[in-house]
């Protein structure tokens, strides 16, 4: 299920609003200009489905979402038991970081943890199938899979570069793990 959970970045497992709701959760997170939204429609292809096929069952709603942010490329990023250094792949997403261009993401299969950093608070927004979450450029913020990951997403990029990201150097998303270790 889609959450959203809401901590002060000074307390940490101390939860200020948790829903469940997706409306809730786009109605809190449009303030800052976080879109949050659902996609339900294409038939959802196989979690095998190689990413031209992936790529192809999503290709009107891709369109309109490359069309309205302006970004150039769509990929498909699949992570699961067979990812080879995942350990080191996970450590990559989480920590906190910015990008020079918006985060577009689209769950196809499974889930995972979109964390945002946005003035003393912090954001966990688990997205999952069927989820679409676009976080502004400049803006805070981690990833975490899990330990299991199992997870197709399709990722949008505006620069030819790709996936970029500048560290804060933080320990914050060591403070706030979704999965304690
Ligand atoms: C599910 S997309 C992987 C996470 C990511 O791209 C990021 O945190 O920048
Ligand atoms: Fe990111
Ligand atoms: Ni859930």
């Amino acid at each position: 299920m889609s959450t959203l959970t809401i901590f002060e970045d000074t307390a940490p497992g101390q939860a200020v609003v948790q829903t469940s709701d997706p409306a809730q959760i786009a109605a809190l997170l449009k303030p800052f200009n976080v879109r949050f939204e659902r996609w339900e429609g294409p038939e959802i292809p196989p979690r095998d489905a190689d990413e031209t096929t992936v790529l192809t069952a999503y290709r009107p709603f891709l369109d309109r979402l490359m069309g309205e942010t302006g970004a150039g490329s769509a990929d498909v990023l699949r992570v699961n038991a067979q990812t080879p250094n995942y350990g080191a792949l996970r450590k990559k997403f989480l920590s906190e970081h910015t990008h020079s261009e918006d985060e577009v993401r689209f769950f196809v299969h499974g889930s995972g943890h979109f964390v945002l950093h946005i003035d003393d608070r912090i954001y966990d927004v688990e997205c999952c199938q069927s989820d679409l979450i676009s976080v502004p450029e400049g803006y805070k913020h981690w990833f975490d899979g899990g330990p299991a990951p199992d997870f197709v997403t399709l990722r949008i990029f505006t620069h030819k570069e790709g996936w970029i990201a500048d560290y804060t150097d933080t320990d914050l998303a060591q403070r706030f793990l979704v999965y304690p270790q």
